[in-house]
């Protein structure tokens, strides 16, 4: 499955929440209209195959994996294997929002009363560029009815014989589809009378329909976009934790210049999704990759927001990637958060160094930078204690690990990762201003995507702050580290594919 339909599955909350809230305020006053549109072919509806986010693969080692290395490989220096596109394994699963399959299907024969279409001589296009069979796949794919008989009947016939394409001259592109104008009433097309809101089942179009890159008519809710509608969407934005700056300024953008437009749930998830992608686009970075060895990563952030385990998803990701790793086990007050470590080397199969319960952890840090230099390693990442019960302490205790890994390499640590729970909402904004004051962080890592249904809180960080996210968690597995991308996140996040 390509990263969008893992990450649109496992964000299915939230987008599920807000796609449910947007079909709920377009419905809310809106008014059903029939449009006709236009016939896509079945592969534009699948995902696209080479989407560059990885596909998370299996728990399995993978030693020929530079992918791994995708979240963070925003490698200044040639590192081929960070470079390396992520192997994606896509199984191409329908998305469950995507077109229904009916449209999709291959040509099956049309409907009788599809037939007594007006029909335009199949020779005769009244376009200047006739449009390619578009749900057809492009590709000399035999037809699935296998029907031997392509007798040249000039008379269209019910029949679905295997599509004489070499009759229509090839044109580059599908016409864009038509402003959906009032249709002249048709002759009753096949429709079913129980149209259920945006996506009833659309009749399926003639064969001439078909042919020309015409569709099937379908019920539309659209509805006008008032001082109403941006209400109900700002108060949707805020439930989904975007908060009440960034959901005022999102609605805002999308309704310069549309005010008294009608608007359908589709063209409002559009908007939505390029204004959240246009957001995320600038803070979508990789963990930068320096030729400082060791590179030093602190890792910061509060209890249980997941730094244990992104470092286990880290180091496996940078071993796969061809680098050494070495992990220091910072909090030393906390036997079990040791051992997790520990777990999560062994994993990632990379080394853990560790220190007495209780011990300095500065201390624990300048061992763990000498061994690092000595083995040569290219990264060390510091794992650190997150009790902002005491803040001053905490602070206090970061600054000594600083101090004291400089006095080794003064640039260090080179970056300092703070690592943020998606399913603490609001707070997470709270944190990240603490944080910045404990320590310079130069960027985030978003934990549990996969368990809130109000990720729109990337947003709200976004927005206010503007740091680097460098990865997304979306589970708890050593793969369940992905890269963030914004527009496979707006995409999952609406609930609307942006058509990569
Ligand atoms: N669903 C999900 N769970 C996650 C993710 N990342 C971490 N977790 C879980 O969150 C819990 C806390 O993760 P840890 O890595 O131990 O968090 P920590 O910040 O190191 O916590 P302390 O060791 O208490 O400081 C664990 O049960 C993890 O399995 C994620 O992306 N998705």
């Amino acid at each position: 499955m390509s990263f969008f339909g893992k990450l649109k599955n496992r964000l299915f909350k939230s987008s599920s929440r807000l796609e449910e809230g947007l079909d709920a305020i377009v419905e809310d006053g809106g008014v059903e209209e029939t449009v006709e549109e236009e016939v896509t072919p079945v592969d534009d509806r699948m995902e696209t195959p080479s989407e560059a986010v990885a596909d998370v693969p299996d728990a399995t080692p993978r030693d020929d994996a530079p992918v791994a290395a995708d979240p963070l490989a925003d490698d200044p220096l040639p590192s081929p294997a960070s470079a390396a596109p992520a192997p994606v394994s896509h199984a191409p699963t329908p998305e469950p929002d995507l077109a229904p399959a009916p449209d999709l299907a291959p040509a099956a024969p049309p409907a009788p009363d599809d037939i007594p279409q007006p029909a335009p001589a199949p020779d005769l296009p009244p376009e200047p560029a006739p449009a390619p069979e578009p749900d057809l796949p492009p590709d000399p794919a035999p037809e699935p009815i296998p029907q031997p008989a392509p007798t040249p009947d000039p008379a269209p016939q019910p029949e679905p014989t295997p599509e004489p394409k070499p009759d229509l001259p090839p044109v580059p592109a599908p016409e864009p589809a038509p402003a959906p104008a009032p249709e002249p009433p048709r002759p009753a097309p096949a429709a079913d009378p129980t149209p259920v809101a945006e996506e009833a089942a659309p009749a399926r179009p003639g064969f001439f329909g078909r042919l020309m890159g015409r569709a099937a008519p379908r019920q539309v809710v659209r509805r006008e976009l008032d001082d109403d509608m941006l209400e109900a969407l700002e108060e949707l934005l805020i439930t989904a934790d975007m908060g009440v700056d960034t959901a005022l300024r999102v609605t805002a953008n999308m309704a310069e210049g549309r005010m008294g437009k009608r608007l359908s749930t589709d063209e409002i998830k559009g908007l939505l999704a390029d204004e959240i992608a246009r957001i995320m686009e600038p803070v979508a970075k990789p963990m930068p990759l320096y030729a400082q060895k060791p590179q030093v990563v602190l890792v910061v952030g509060v209890n249980g927001s997941g730094k244990t385990t992104t470092i286990g998803k880290l180091a496996s990701q940078f071993r796969a990637a061809g680098k050494k790793v070495v992990i220091a086990a910072g909090d030393t007050f906390r036997a079990a958060a040791v051992e997790q470590l520990q777990v999560w080397g062994d994993r990632a199969g990379v080394p853990v160094l560790t220190a007495p319960e209780g011990s300095d952890p500065a201390s624990l840090a300048y061992d763990a930078m000498e061994q690092a230099r000595r083995d040569g390693a290219d990264l060390l990442m510091i794992d650190t204690a997150g009790r902002l019960q005491n803040r001053a302490d905490l602070m206090e205790e970061l600054a000594k690990i600083v101090r004291v890994i400089r006095k080794q390499d003064p640039d260090a640590p080179h970056n300092t990762l703070l690592v943020l729970d998606a399913t603490t909402g609001q707070n997470a904004l709270a944190q990240v201003e603490t944080f910045q004051k404990l320590a310079d962080v130069t960027g985030l890592v978003m934990t549990k995507l996969d368990g809130t249904a109000r990720g729109g809180i990337l947003v709200a960080l976004a927005d206010k702050f503007g740091l680097p996210i460098h990865a997304i968690g979306v589970g708890e597995k050593i793969d369940d580290l992905a890269p963030f991308d914004p527009q496979d996140f707006a995409a999952a996040l609406t609930g609307h594919d942006l058509g990569r």
